[in-house]
């Protein structure tokens, strides 16, 4: 089914403008201290990143076509923009940040908002990277003048936040979990994610600012992300591509941290040993590097991966990176996340039956979690992330998302206490104080 919310009269044009912007004048503010009280539009790693806010253009689109319809959509508002760029950096000149529903259908059970897909062309964009920071401004017909960038007020903090178990309890969520043993050990399939959520009920609508703070400097090596009530700090990049070349950071295989430090080297040790990780990790390794490399004229997939540390948990990464080639010089990055979501570090080997059995037995509406976000420039270079760490809100109510990759050998306990650490970076971003955390 498509259904796409876009403007039905003549060709948009919009006029960006990106100009330099005298850091002095932020005196290193971060830029998460720039977002608007409606939360604006984030995404920011290490200090670095976009924020942004207002709206020149807008698209929403659910279904099978989603992705189809808004690199369409994105390739005739590029084609007919005026672009004036005078900063030149990733990010710089006409950018729109972007959302993409997990399934074909996710969401759309719970109406038409929460199941679209999307794709906003900001009119105001703050942009850092590496020392340089800029201004742009995005007006539809007209030139905007370049306003005054200065830090916005304090966001409310969440108060009288209230946890309960979302589509399944803690114990339900088990037994999913060992079905998937089950068939996963009568060889129906070699490896699928299940998911569970948890919900958030605060006591006044979330300002989304708070939260996403808290996580940009909690989790500075994830990039925090905030567009259309959907927010989090993912580690896993799905895929960038600039200028030619694309990257993409997998992630699957998990342990705990206990916050110590000399425990967690040796932990970290025993992940990178784990046949059950390493396997798990494979797949989605696998899956990545065979729906990039037609688009590739030469990749480079390590042999190894290497352990990824966050504050709440280990993973196993491998950076995989390529070069596009000359056949695919026009495929953007929304074209490149289309081709490769689901990953295995999501959905599971071999993709088809495992997307069958998550709709059979996981009992979740997955919405925007663990699929594409991030934004996407003039030229089709972006960045788009994984949404895993997230979190969906409408008003006071907040729904938080983990999931963990199952394999033969998977344990339903470790699992679910695996996806308790997942749900840390979200719950302790909400939490007002620890008297609020669930336990
Ligand atoms: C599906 C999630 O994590 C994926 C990414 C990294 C490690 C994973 C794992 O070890 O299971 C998952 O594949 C999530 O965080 O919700």
């Amino acid at each position: 089914m498509t259904d796409t919310v876009a403007p039905l009269r003549g060709p948009l044009r919009l006029v960006a403008q990106s100009v330099p912007l005298d850091e002095a004048t932020l005196d290193g503010v971060p830029l998460t201290h720039l977002l608007p009280a409606d939360g604006g539009l984030a995404w920011v790693r290490d200090g670095d990143g976009l924020v942004a806010w207002g709206e020149a253009a807008r698209l929403e689109t659910t279904g099978a076509q989603r992705f189809a319809d808004a690199g369409a959509w994105w390739r005739e508002v590029s084609a007919h923009a005026v672009v004036r760029d005078k900063v030149g950096v990733a990010g710089s000149g006409l950018v729109a940040f972007g959302s993409f529903a997990f399934g074909d259908t996710s969401g759309i059970s719970r109406g038409r908002r929460a199941g679209s897909s999307v794709l906003v062309v900001p009119s105001v964009v703050v942009g850092r990277r590496a020392g340089t920071t800029w201004v742009t401004t995005i007006r539809e017909s007209a030139l905007a003048p370049t306003p005054q960038i200065s830090p916005t007020d304090e966001p409310v903090s969440p108060e009288g936040v209230a946890f309960a178990d979302g589509s399944t309890s803690g114990a339900q969520w088990e037994s999913i979990v060992s079905e998937a043993v089950r068939r996963i050990a009568a060889g129906d399939l070699d490896k699928v994610v299940l998911a569970r959520d948890l919900v958030a009920e605060l006591a006044a609508p979330l300002d989304a600012r708070a939260p996403v703070r808290r996580l940009a400097e909690a989790y500075p090596n994830c990039w925090t992300f905030h567009v259309d009530r959907l927010f989090g700090a993912t580690p896993e990049m799905l895929v960038r591509r600039e200028r030619g070349l694309v990257t993409s950071r997998v992630l699957a295989g998990t342990i705990r941290r206990t916050g110590d430090d000399t425990r967690d080297l040796a932990l970290a040790g025993s992940l990178a040993r784990s046949s059950k990780d390493l396997e798990e990790h494979e797949y989605a390794v696998r899956s990545v590097a065979d729906a990039l490399e037609p688009y590739c004229s030469s990749m480079n997939v390590p042999e190894a991966p290497f352990v990824l540390h966050l504050p709440n948990v280990m993973h196993l990464a491998t950076d995989v990176a390529g070069v596009v080639d000359a056949g695919h010089e026009t495929a953007s990055a929304l074209e490149l996340a289309a081709a490769l979501h689901p990953s295995a570090a999501v959905g599971g080997t071999p993709r088809a039956e495992a997307l069958a059995l998550i709709d059979e037995i996981e009992k979740l509406d997955r919405g925007r979690y663990a699929a594409p976000v991030g934004w996407i420039d003039a030229d089709g270079d972006g960045e788009w992330g994984i949404a895993l760490r997230s979190a969906e809100y409408d008003g006071a109510r907040v729904r938080l998302f983990a999931g963990c990759g199952i394999v033969a050998d998977s344990d339903p306990e470790a699992e679910l206490a695996e996806s308790q650490a997942k749900l840390v970076p979200v719950r302790d971003a909400l939490a007002a104080s620890e008297d609020d955390l669930p336990v």
